[in-house]
């Protein structure tokens, strides 16, 4: 398709996966009057090309169509999600959801829907409009980290379903921390140290617990929010860091609880030496391997050992209540 031949009358910027990697993106820029630009969307929908910046930095499908089903059919439903990836920001939610995509019976909204935070105002039709059709044995999933520390989202989620699967991928709170921080710091170079934030005013090492990127990691808060309407076993805890070290293992739990055969394995992992990080052989709807973008796996800026030790001190309890309440042991201490 010659697109230099399109005129350019009012942008309407569609980002497509032009040769199915994920990190090599073209923008198609069509005019929005032009006779065949809303066609030209639907063809890219088709092939599951028609893309998003998500909120988490990441490339994503607006529409999961499937490739082999047409956008001007109606196969299959959109239906609420069955599991939702909760939380926790920075904890590895984007490779969790990236890595459940290559299962077959699973279809998820690419972009963070953010429906039980931000717009819950906007009904539950909207939701479930957002969501990508299934057919029969397919499960529906979406990923919005900030539902976890959400007052209102454990009622609402029990609203739409209690029978909800809930994932909660949990990462070293203090690693979390600063992972959080880099993310913002990548935003606001003029952001003060994280020293600096980590402290009340005027204190001696008391820490700041209002700063969000300290108040996300204290998960046993949290969790008491959602075990007032999910009992413990409609919930997951993943572990950040063996999502790293072993993303097969962690994924034959994920895809036990969501009830799935276990079709992932270490078969569609390798490890990226560059990278850090495992990435994937096959991701869905290409045949070339695919690592996450630049914004996972960032190098963290250097933070004082005095400061992270003080940090480490302040979770150590609500870390050892979370292994109780979980009855998992993370080993972040
Ligand atoms: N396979 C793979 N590739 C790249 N990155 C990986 C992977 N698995 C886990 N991680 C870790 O995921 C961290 C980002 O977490 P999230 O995706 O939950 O972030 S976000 O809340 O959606 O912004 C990200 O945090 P940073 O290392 O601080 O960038 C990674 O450590």
């Amino acid at each position: 398709m010659d697109v230099g031949m399109i005129p350019e009358l009012s942008k309407v910027s569609l980002t497509a996966d032009l040769d199915g990697h994920w990190n090599r993106t073209s923008t198609i820029s069509v005019a929005k009057e032009l006779p065949g630009s809303s066609e030209l969307h639907s063809i890219l929908q088709q092939i599951g090309h028609v893309q998003q910046q998500t909120s988490d930095g990441e490339t994503a499908k607006t529409e999961d169509v499937d490739s082999s089903i047409s956008v001007f059919n109606n196969f299959g439903t959109k239906k609420f999600p069955h599991a939702i990836i909760i939380g926790v920001k920075k904890g590895g939610t984007r490779a969790l959801l990236e890595f459940l995509r290559i299962h077959p019976d699973v279809r998820a909204v690419g972009a963070e829907p953010h429906f039980f935070d931000r717009f819950y105002d906007k009904g539950l039709q909207w939701y479930r409009n957002l969501m990508p059709r299934t057919l029969d044995g397919q499960i529906t999933m979406e990923k919005t980290p900030s539902y976890f520390v959400t007052k209102e989202a454990p009622h609402r989620v029990f609203a739409m379903s209690r029978h909800t699967k809930l994932i909660v991928v949990v990462r070293d709170p203090v690693t979390r921390a600063v992972s959080d921080y880099t993310q913002t710091l990548s935003k606001n170079p003029g952001l003060p140290t994280f020293q600096n934030l980590v402290f009340k005013n005027s204190s001696r090492g008391l820490i700041d617990t209002s700063w969000s990127a300290v108040r996300i990691g204290i998960y046993a808060k949290h969790l008491e929010n959602w075990l007032q309407y999910f009992p413990l076993s409609g919930l997951l805890f993943v572990s950040g860091e063996r999502l790293v070290t072993d993303p097969a293992g962690e994924m034959g739990r994920v895809q036990d609880f969501l009830g799935l055969k276990r079709v992932i394995t270490d078969k569609h992992f390798y490890f990226n030496q560059t990278k850090g990080f495992p990435c994937l052989k096959k991701p869905e709807g290409s045949s070339r391997p695919r690592c996450l973008g630049k914004s996972k796996g960032r190098s963290h800026p250097h933070i004082p050992p005095e400061v992270l030790l003080r940090l480490r001190d302040f979770y150590r309890p609500f870390n050892l209540k979370f292994y109780q309440m979980t009855g998992q042991d993370f080993g972040w201490d």
